[in-house]
């Protein structure tokens, strides 16, 4: 894991980044701004539990991309749940938090994972140990709506203007943060990079 500072603000901004695209560097520095944070852990796992892993790149390849994109000195690209031998977010953070007393730790996500929030293992135990800021993605901007995660921990929600409170508050606390918002996605990308194998670009 990344070295911390104690008091020190972090994001935990886990992804398959298979492979990364602004979308993903537009949320981690929305977040670093919005957040405050000092640092923002981009975990790339070894493989998402609820998909199918048939597509998905090499680990040393997703964290070689992911540094490329990435190169603000604040963003730590760290594939750690391989070496920790899982993919369950619960027990990752369960880990991260035993071994990093002192350190306020959000985890961050996309719009598009609030809608499926309550299918990951443990999720309630999740937003009942960690704050959580959602950020926004074109075509998942109403997720808060009618997501099972939303409705459960309505009363939990912090208005975006507080955002920066995040880190320091106890859980359940989430923020849901609008912004400039990108419509890139590692599937479009993989289907386009498919299509030029077919059909070579001149
Ligand atoms: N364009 C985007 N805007 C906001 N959040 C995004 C965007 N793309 C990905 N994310 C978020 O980044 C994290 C990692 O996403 P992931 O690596 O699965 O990318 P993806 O583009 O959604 O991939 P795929 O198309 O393969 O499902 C998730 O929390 C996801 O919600
Ligand atoms: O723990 C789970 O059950 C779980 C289910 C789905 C996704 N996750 C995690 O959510 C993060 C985002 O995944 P992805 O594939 O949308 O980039 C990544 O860290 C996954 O390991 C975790």
């Amino acid at each position: 894991m990344p070295h911390v500072e104690k008091g020190m603000a972090v994001g935990l901004f886990g992804g398959s980044f298979n492979p990364p695209h602004e979308g993903h560097a537009l949320v981690a520095e929305t977040a670093l701004r919005r957040l405050g944070l000092d640092q923002l852990w981009w975990m790339v796992t070894p493989g998402n539990p609820l998909k199918s892993h048939r597509e998905l790149a090499p680990l040393a390849e997703r964290i070689r991309w992911s540094e490329a994109i990435a190169p603000d000195p604040r963003i730590k690209v760290t594939a750690f749940e391989k070496r920790l031998g899982q993919n369950y977010t619960a027990k990752t953070l369960e880990r991260v938090r035993a071994l990093n007393r002192g350190i306020r730790f959000v985890w961050v996500m996309g719009a598009d994972n609030l809608a499926t929030f309550h299918h990951w293992q443990n999720w309630r135990k999740i937003a009942t140990t960690f704050p959580i800021a959602v950020v926004d993605r074109p075509g998942s901007t109403l997720a808060y709506l009618s997501s099972r995660m939303a409705k459960t921990f309505d009363h939990a929600r912090v208005d975006e203007e507080h955002a920066r409170s995040l880190p320091g508050r106890p859980a359940p606390a989430w923020t849901f943060i609008h912004g400039p918002r990108s419509a890139a996605s590692s599937t479009a990308l993989r289907r386009r990079a498919a299509m030029e194998k077919v059909i070579p670009q001149k």
